[in-house]
């Protein structure tokens, strides 16, 4: 055995049948007959295994190996060629039988009667057990509860607080000490100044109910038959998992080695220049007549990612043209990328000007999403009539259902900018950035005002904002549709594929009329349209407040795993070089080795992450299921309850946590 517990908080000690002299290390050699559970182990039918069998003998054949045997997600242990469940199918694990005590350190233990002690397979004459104190001081009157009889009863076994039902629920009221309690006198973070978050020790904890179980997502937002619970439905959906994944990596692709070639490596506060999208060379920009490429940068300021767009060969000519950005700046909308500033610079041996906008990550244009075919990608606008050839054969009309959903989100915006006294000035299918799915958001706002400053005409660029709204929905419903073409055909073509509510909203956006448009009136037309739109919202929100619980979950996991990894197979502590192989660190060792390493009964590993997680799960929520934790030698065995596990971890990252603090007290 490579170094048994010399001490611990409530562990119960089992030998198994062969085993009838200590370990190294052991406190004392005790005959101390420590009952199990019969459904845990049952060594009353087979005489064999009751009998002494040496070590040598046991390790002639693989199969005798004692070690934890995963099957069908029960936990076996196999000893003397027999295999024991743990715990059987339909046995309350926490039913442990009362032990008889020979110890004279045990010495109030209950003797049992014959026919009990003939239900033992265990007899003292095979049992050396040591005897276990508890490190953590524990209330002297405490004592077992009725509902899961401790093995041992003496003095030394430390007592747990009784429990309102079987799943871990403690009642605050009537605890002799209150394992929450405990735990906060426990916390590290009272006696150091490190940061505790991470390992959620600041604060109180809370035993909620069955907080073991991993809570399976509410019926409103899926209720599949038990036979879809599928093994990654722990985790969030691969393909969410991959679009968040591919966004983050996308924020700092690029940034460590600077600017791209022929881009400055500083602007402003700005560094590390990266361009995004087609690459444009001095082709202008339909839509603002200068060529206006968009970069990548990260702020030296806060070290977020911006994108920045150049306005190339721009002279300022009126400061004034600068105050409409900081109207802009104001407007924090969800269907609006938000500009940060604007300035002009010569950075680019030109005259420029830059625009800082927040940075959406592998975000496309409705251009890009719906007008380009693959190979037209690397277009400017300007080939658009290729372009919609190109859609033309693919014969694919986006549904009217998205159309909708397009246009409630434009026309919130529209009514946001419209409200603070701005216009668009560029509804443009390459202006309209898409962020996520059908989430769209109003790009390069502010360019124009600058660009073409024109203060007096607010009233004629919202109108014109609206009728860039009908023409920009007839480009999405009639992909032929081209700025400056007769609108009969695309509305006829609207009539045949989309509902009359749809054409009658164009019609009203992009006829000439006496009366001013408002978006206000936009919103009316659309009417029951928009509570569709607050629908998918929400359901989408469920969806995604779902997928975050389950990665509540995980963070339990990871902050129990960070814990654990920190004491097991630390190589010394405090001058000890056996410190994680004795007490309770020992303990934490066998634990590791039930979680991770078990293995089947032909020797193979078994890769169980049901069991890896139902383990952690029941560690952190503090259960009083037993386990059996088996030595790696097979010569002790230790029947130690989560509950008690926890504790190990806890004293012991308690005692890693406070080892530079000199007021500590050492025990
Ligand atoms: N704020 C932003 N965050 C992330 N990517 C952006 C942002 N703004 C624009 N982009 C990306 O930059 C690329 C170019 O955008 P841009 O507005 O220049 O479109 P364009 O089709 O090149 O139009 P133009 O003819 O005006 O140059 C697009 O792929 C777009 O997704």
């Amino acid at each position: 055995m490579a170094g048994p517990p010399t001490k611990s908080a409530a562990v119960q000690i089992v030998r198994p049948p062969s085993t009838s002299t200590s370990g190294p290390g052991q406190a004392v050699n005790a005959t101390s007959h420590v009952g199990m559970n019969k459904g845990i182990m049952d060594h009353s039918k087979d005489t064999a295994r009751a009998s002494p069998v040496s070590a040598d003998k046991k390790r002639e054949t693989p199969q005798r190996i004692c070690r934890n045997v995963m099957i069908y997600g029960f936990c076996k242990f196999q000893d003397a060629g027999c295999v024991y469940y743990h715990p059987p199918p339909g046995t309350d694990p926490n039913s442990v039988s009362t032990p008889k005590t020979e110890s004279p350190a045990l010495t109030n233990a209950t003797p049992l009667s014959k026919e009990s002690k003939s239900s033992f397979g265990l007899g003292a004459e095979h049992l050396s057990a040591p005897v276990f104190v508890p490190k953590t001081p524990m209330a002297e009157n405490a004592s077992p509860r009725a509902s899961t009889p401790a093995v041992s009863t003496g003095a030394q076994t430390p007592s747990w607080p009784p429990l309102a039902n079987a799943g871990g629920i403690i009642p605050r009221q009537d605890v002799s000490i209150n394992f929450d309690d405990s735990m906060l006198s426990l916390d590290p973070s009272q006696s150091s100044g490190m940061d505790s978050s991470i390992y959620m020790q600041g604060q109180p904890m809370r035993q909620p109910l069955d907080y073991h179980l991993y809570t399976s997502p509410l019926s409103h937002v899926s209720n599949p038959p038990p036979s879809h619970h599928p093994l990654h439905s722990f985790f969030i959906p691969d393909d969410l998992r991959r679009t968040i994944q591919s966004r983050q990596e996308a924020i700092y692709t690029g940034t460590q080695s600077g600017s791209a070639a022929g881009l400055p490596a500083e602007l402003g506060v700005y560094h590390s220049l990266i361009p995004i999208g087609p690459a444009q060379g001095t082709t202008p920009s339909k839509v603002y007549g200068h060529p206006a490429p968009v970069y990548k940068a990260m702020s030296s300021v806060d070290g977020n990612v911006y994108c920045l767009r150049r306005i190339e060969g721009f002279k300022l000519v009126n400061e004034a043209a600068f105050g409409a950005i900081d109207t802009w700046r104001r407007i924090k909308h969800p269907n609006i990328v938000t500009i940060r500033e604007a300035f002009t610079t010569k950075a680019f041996n030109d005259n420029s000007l830059i625009l800082v906008y927040d940075y959406h990550p592998l975000s496309t244009t409705l251009w890009e999403e719906h007008l380009a075919s693959a190979s037209d990608q690397n277009a400017p606008p300007s080939t658009l009539a290729a372009v919609t050839a190109a859609k033309r054969r693919s014969g694919m009309p986006i549904p009217e259902r998205v159309i909708w959903s397009y246009i409630t989100q434009i026309a919130n915006a529209l009514k946001a900018i419209h409200n603070s006294n701005l216009a668009a000035r560029n509804l443009d299918p390459s202006k309209v950035l898409v962020t996520g799915k059908n989430r769209i958001r109003l790009n390069g706002c502010g360019v124009l005002d600058v660009l073409a400053y024109d203060a007096q005409n607010l009233a004629i660029h919202q109108q014109e904002d609206l009728v860039s709204l009908g023409k920009l929905i007839l480009t999405l419903c009639y992909e032929f549709f081209l700025p400056g073409q007769h609108p009969a055909i695309p509305l006829d073509h609207i009539s045949r594929h989309y509902s009359p509510d749809l054409k009658q909203l164009v019609i009203y956006l992009i006829t000439q009329s006496s009366h001013p448009r408002s978006v206000d009136d936009v919103v009316k037309m659309m009417g029951p349209r928009i509570l569709n739109e607050l629908d998918a919202m929400q359901n989408y929100s469920d969806v995604l407040e779902n997928e975050l619980s389950a990665e509540v979950e995980n963070g339990r996991i990871v902050r129990l795993l960070t814990k654990l990894g920190f004491i097991n197979e630390r190589a010394e502590f405090e001058l000890d070089p056996r410190w994680s192989d004795t007490g309770d660190r020992y303990i934490l060792k066998l634990f590791r080795d039930y979680v991770f390493h078990s293995i089947g009964v032909d020797g193979t590993p078994i890769l169980d992450l049901s069991h890896v997680l139902t383990c952690l799960n029941k560690l952190d929520a503090g259960l009083d299921e037993r386990i059996m934790l088996v030595s790696r030698d097979d010569q002790s065995c230790l029947v130690v309850s989560y509950r008690e596990i926890k504790l190990c971890i806890e004293t012991t990252f308690n005692e890693l946590r406070n080892s530079g603090n000199p007021h500590r007290v050492l025990r």
